[in-house]
C-alpha cells in the first residue's frame, strides 16, 4: 500500500535524503498563488468578499459573519456531557502544559550598578484559526486558545469556517469549546479569508447586518489548517506574527522490529484520516515488519470510516515505507525529514528519541499514540509541517509574548564604560552616539 523508498547502502547525507524522501506533489509554494487573490479581495471588499468565499468553498452565505453570543452560550448548553468532561480536561492539562513554558522576568547585574532586566510581554490581540472542512476541530481550539491565554494575550478573536450545516455558523462544538474558554469574538470565516481578515481587518458588508469595522486587525496569527491556510500564514507572514505553518498533517513512524504493526498501521492511519493530502511515513531497518504494516495497513484502510481519504493519503507520493540499514540510519532519515509527529517505537525508543533534533513533537514509546497527544496529552497539537520542523516549533505561549530587554544603568556604571563605549562610537564614525553619552557626564 505504501510506496517503498529503499536506502539502504544509500549516504544518508542530508542533500541526497532531501531528494528521495517522500513529500507532496502540490506543495506551499503552489498554494501561495491561490491565496493570494483571496487576501486581496478581503482587503478590499471586507465582508462581502468573506461571504462569496463561504459560498465558493464552504457552501453558504452567512447572515452572520460574527457569531452571535447567544450561539455561543446555546451550544455549551447543549454540549454532550462526556464531551464536555473531555474539554475540560483537555484544557486544564494544556493549562498545565503551557504554563510550564512561562519564562520568568530577570534583572541580571552585567556590572557593579549596570542592570539589563529581560522582560516578557505578551501582544495585545490576537487571531487564532480553527479549522473546518473535512472534520471538527473543537481540540485546536483548545490548543490554539490555551496557550493564547496562559501567555496572557487580552484580545483574542477567532475564526473557523461556516459550516452548510449550521445555518452558516461554525460547528456547534467549536462554539461550545470557545464558550467553555471565555472566548466571545467568533467569526464563520474559513481558510487563507480568515487569515487575511485577522492581518488587515475586514470592513463590514454594506446591506447586511455587520458593523462598519467587521473586524479588526490583530499582532499575531496563529493555528492549523490546510495547505491554503499555510501558505495565507506564509504572506502575511510581516505584516503580523505567525506562529509555524502548521498545515497538512504528517506522521513519520521510526520503528524496528519490536514494534507491533498492528499498533503502527494504526497510528499511521489515524493521520491520514485528516486530509487525503496527509503524509504517513514509516521508517525502518525491517523488510518483514514493513510488510506487516502494509497488511495492517490494507485491511484498516478499507474498514475506517474515512477510507476513500485515508487511501488516497497512504497512496499518494507524499506517504511511504523508508527502508534503512539500521536505527542510526533511520534516525538520519527521520531528522532530515522532520516530520510533524514522530513516533520512535523501537527497543531503545528513549535514546532514539534524544538524538531527534527535527520534530514538531516527539512520541515516546509504545503508549504514545498521536491521538493522545491530538487531545490531551497536555502538549500542542499546532505543530510545524512540510520539513519546517527544522527551524520551527509547536505553537506554544512564545508565539504570544515578545522579548523586550530593558537596560538600567546608574550614572556611575554608565561613566566608568564611557571611555569604551566613546572607542567603539569613534570607531564606528557615529560621533554624535558619543556625545550623547558625554551629554550626561558634563565632559562635553
Ligand atoms: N499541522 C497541524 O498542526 C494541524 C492540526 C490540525 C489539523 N491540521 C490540518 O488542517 C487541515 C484541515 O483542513 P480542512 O480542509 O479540514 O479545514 P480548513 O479549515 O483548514 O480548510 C477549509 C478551508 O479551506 C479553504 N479552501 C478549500 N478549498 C480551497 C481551494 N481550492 N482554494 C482556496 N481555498 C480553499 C476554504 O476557505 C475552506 O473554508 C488538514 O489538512 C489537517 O491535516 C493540521
Ligand atoms: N493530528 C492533528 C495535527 O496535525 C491534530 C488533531 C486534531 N484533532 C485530531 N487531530
Ligand atoms: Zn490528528
Amino acid at each position: 500500500m505504501l510506496q517503498r523508498i529503499d536506502l539502504r547502502g544509500v549516504s544518508v547525507s542530508r542533500s541526497v535524503l532531501a531528494d528521495k524522501l517522500p513529500r507532496a506533489a502540490f506543495n506551499i509554494e503552489h498554494a501561495l498563488d491561490v491565496v493570494r487573490p483571496l487576501i486581496e479581495d478581503v482587503r478590499e471588499r471586507g465582508g462581502a468578499a468573506l461571504r462569496d468565499s463561504a459560498e465558493k468553498f464552504d457552501g453558504v452565505r452567512p447572515a452572520a459573519l460574527r457569531v452571535p453570543a447567544e450561539e455561543l452560550e446555546r451550544a455549551a448548553t447543549q454540549l454532550d456531557p462526556q464531551l464536555r468532561k473531555a474539554l475540560e480536561v483537555s484544557i486544564a492539562h494544556n493549562r498545565a502544559g503551557h504554563r510550564a513554558q512561562l519564562p520568568e522576568e530577570k534583572l541580571t547585574e552585567v556590572m557593579p550598578g549596570g542592570f539589563v532586566r529581560q522582560r516578557w510581554i505578551p501582544v495585545k490581540r490576537v487571531g487564532l484559526y480553527v479549522p473546518g472542512g473535512l472534520a471538527v476541530y473543537p481540540s485546536s481550539v483548545i490548543m490554539n486558545a490555551v496557550a493564547a491565554q496562559v501567555a496572557g494575550v487580552e484580545g483574542i478573536a477567532l475564526a473557523s469556517p461556516a459550516q452548510a450545516e449550521f445555518a452558516g455558523l461554525p460547528h456547534p462544538t467549536i462554539l461550545a469549546a470557545c464558550h467553555l474558554l471565555g472566548i466571545t469574538e467568533v467569526y464563520a470565516v474559513g481558510g487563507a479569508s480568515a487569515v487575511g481578515m485577522f492581518a488587515y481587518g475586514a470592513a463590514g458588508e454594506p446591506g447586511t447586518k455587520d458593523p462598519e469595522v467587521l473586524c479588526d486587525p490583530v499582532d499575531v496569527v496563529t493555528g492549523p489548517g490546510n495547505i491554503f491556510v499555510a501558505a495565507a500564514k506564509r504572506l502575511v507572514r510581516g505584516v503580523v506574527g505567525i506562529d509555524a505553518e502548521a498545515g497538512t498533517t504528517e506522521i513519520a513512524v521510526l520503528a524496528d522490529a519490536t514494534a507491533n504493526p498492528e499498533h503502527v498501521a494504526a497510528d499511521l492511519l489515524s493521520q491520514a484520516e485528516h486530509d487525503p493530502a496527509a503524509a504517513s511515513v514509516l521508517i525502518t531497518d525491517s523488510t518483514e515488519f514493513a510488510e506487516r504494516v502494509d497488511v495492517a495497513l490494507e485491511r484498516r484502510a478499507d474498514a475506517t470510516k474515512h477510507s476513500e481519504r485515508v487511501h488516497t493519503a497512504l497512496t499518494g507520493p507524499q506517504s511511504g515505507t523508508v527502508l534503512v540499514d539500521d536505527m542510526d540510519a533511520g534516525v538520519a532519515v527521520a531528522n532530515a525529514y522532520g516530520a510533524e509527529h514522530l513516533e520512535i517505537q523501537t527497543e531503545k525508543a528513549p535514546h532514539h528519541a534524544d538524538l531527534i533534533h527535527n520534530a514538531g513533537a516527539i512520541f515516546v514509546g509504545p503508549y504514545n499514540p498521536v491521538p493522545l497527544g491530538d487531545y490531551m496529552a497536555g502538549s500542542n497539537h499546532v505543530l510545524p509541517t512540510g520539513g519546517t520542523a527544522v527551524f520551527n516549533s509547536g505553537l506554544n505561549v512564545h508565539a504570544f509574548i515578545k522579548s523586550v530587554q530593558s537596560v538600567e544603568y546608574s550614572r556611575e556604571a554608565m561613566e566608568k564604560v564611557y571611555p569604551l563605549l566613546k572607542a567603539v562610537a569613534l570607531d564606528e564614525d557615529l560621533p554624535a552616539h558619543a556625545e550623547a553619552l558625554a551629554a550626561r557626564l558634563d565632559t562635553e
